[in-house]
């Protein structure tokens, strides 16, 4: 056991990646009728993330968070369960009302991540998908309550798993958010990618 615990699927190492993989079945915690939601493609820019909103196992520090199209995801079994946690937030979390695993969370909002929906891959029922490539919000952590002194720590063991620590998104994500605002406010004129 690592004496800095980041989140139960990254601390005992991570299971091989499946190139073929293409989507599967969330499950949420609940024991009797759980949710099951489906996800018709691949993830993308999964990610650790120690904000404070987004749901973590017992235990962890971050979250494993990823988004898929919402266009590919689908409530299979026990809908009437979800609950949205904050309908203000950019992401509206859809949580199980019972075991409170947050399944999927679609931003509809005019924002650069319109069209896609945030959700944790390690509620998957199927393995292969992508490992998480960077950490997000990692000072965050000290919101919820954690030591600031052990910072130093935290973002040393987040290298040695391979996910370079930011405190707030990844510069790929914080460049494509921040061209989209300049698009829409006429700053960029070009088709920029
Ligand atoms: N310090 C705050 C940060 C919360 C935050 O901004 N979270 C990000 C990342 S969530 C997944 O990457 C975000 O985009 N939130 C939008 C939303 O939650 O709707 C805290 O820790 O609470
Ligand atoms: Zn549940
Ligand atoms: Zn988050």
């Amino acid at each position: 056991m690592p004496s800095i615990a980041i989140h139960p699927t990254l601390d005992s190492g991570f299971k091989a990646t499946d190139a073929a993989f293409s989507g599967g079945t969330l499950v949420c915690n609940c024991t009797s009728k759980p949710v099951k939601v489906r996800v018709k493609s691949d993830i993308a820019h999964n990610h650790a993330c120690g904000c404070t909103k987004c749901w973590k196992p017992e235990g962890a520090a971050f979250s494993v968070v990823a988004v898929a199209p919402t266009e590919n995801i689908e409530v299979l079994e026990n809908g009437d369960k979800l609950a949205v946690i904050d309908p203000a937030a950019l992401i509206q979390r859809h949580a199980c009302k019972e075991c409170g695993v947050h399944m999927y969370g679609p931003v509809e909002r005019d924002h650069a991540f319109k069209g896609l929906s945030f959700l944790h891959p390690e509620r998957f029922q199927e393995t292969g998908w992508a490992k998480p490539g960077f950490a997000a919000f990692v000072s965050s952590i000290i919101e919820s309550g954690y030591d600031p002194a052990k910072m130093d720590g935290v973002r040393a063991r987040l290298r040695d798993l391979g996910l370079e620590p930011y405190d707030c998104l990844n510069p790929v994500l914080m460049d494509l958010i921040a061209t989209w605002t300049a698009k829409k406010s006429g700053a960029l004129k070009t088709h920029a990618a």
